[in-house]
């Protein structure tokens, strides 16, 4: 488990954050979502010790040499090394089990290749991203940071890193505290959200409702659906075979329920996010 409790820090005159709360527990998966300059890094290096606060505390708990490991902004790692000698290197630096065992172990972990010989620098950012991973689980720690890891990465690439997370959570039981600007990756991620603004925690509570206030229409996507009647007031939206429908979550359920009475398959049901509603809405 991972706290931090009003945690303020300030850049000169820039209050990065203020008074901000966030915990995390053990085999949780967190998000922490935030527009660019929100403080998210900010955080995460005072959580990892990187940078110190002006005021606040953070607790640890859980077993462990190092207790917490992390991500921020993108892995460092040795480009001209390959993912193997960057682990031992960063290893030996962390005082942790450098031996070939170990470090097919971490690479196993993460689902990298044991025999890849080639820099670093030639990997895929998925790759780099699991390398980075690899590098943070080294001193097995009970909690872990990520700091925006799908950034740069394909919606296949975002899948695979998702699914990594959620065998790190399960399978380690590791706190896992995530950030990101894209609320829609954290939103299938995360059992819990916190929301920050302008260093200051908007928001927090169980993912969906927390969005459920965000969703104001739906998309629903399935043949024929032009041609139902009462759906004729709503413009087709992105193509033929969809259309936007300003709903509640009850209001769109029976909506559905109405078509599957008169023979129409939905195929997709996409909630459409108001990012600007998120951060304006009062605590959940
Ligand atoms: N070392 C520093 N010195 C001065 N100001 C800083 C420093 N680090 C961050 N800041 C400022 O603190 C605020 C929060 O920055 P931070 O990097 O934590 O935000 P962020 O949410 O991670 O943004 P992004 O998504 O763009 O990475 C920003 O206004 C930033 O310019």
């Amino acid at each position: 488990m991972i706290s931090g409790r009003n945690i303020s820090k300030s850049y000169g005159k820039l209050q990065a954050l203020q008074n901000v709360s966030i915990a995390c527990n053990s085999g949780e998966i967190c998000g922490l979502v935030g527009a660019n300059g929100a403080g998210k890094s900010t955080l995460f290096k005072i959580l990892l010790g990187l940078v110190s606060a002006d005021s606040g505390t953070i607790t640890l708990q859980g077993e462990g040499a190092k207790k917490i490991g992390g991500i921020i902004e993108k892995p460092s790692l040795y480009p001209y090394l390959s993912a193997r000698e960057n682990l031992r290197v960063f290893a030996k630096m962390q005082n942790a089990a450098a031996d070939n065992k170990a470090i097919d172990e971490a690479l196993l972990q993460v689902g990298l290749s044991l025999d890849r010989e080639d820099p670093s620098r030639n990997y895929s950012m998925g790759m780099k991203q699991r390398l980075g991973i690899a590098v943070a689980l080294l001193n097995k720690p009970s909690c872990l940071l990520l700091d925006e890891p799908f950034s740069g990465l394909d919606p296949v690439g975002i899948q695979a890193l998702k699914k990594l997370i959620v065998s790190l959570a399960k399978d380690y039981g590791m706190a896992i505290l995530i950030s990101s600007h894209i609320v829609e990756v954290l939103s299938t991620l995360c059992s819990k959200l916190f929301v920050i603004h302008n260093g200051e925690i908007l928001q927090q509570g169980p993912t969906q409702a927390i969005l459920s206030k965000c969703v104001k229409s739906y998309t629903l996507c399935g043949n024929d659906l032009q041609k139902v009647s009462f759906l004729k007031k709503y413009s087709a939206a992105p193509h033929a075979n969809c259309i936007t429908i300003p709903a509640s979550a009850t209001e769109i359920s029976g909506i559905i329920f109405k078509l599957s009475e008169q023979g129409i398959a939905i195929t997709s049901c996409t909630p459409r996010l108001d990012v600007a509603q998120l951060f304006k809405a009062t605590a959940v």
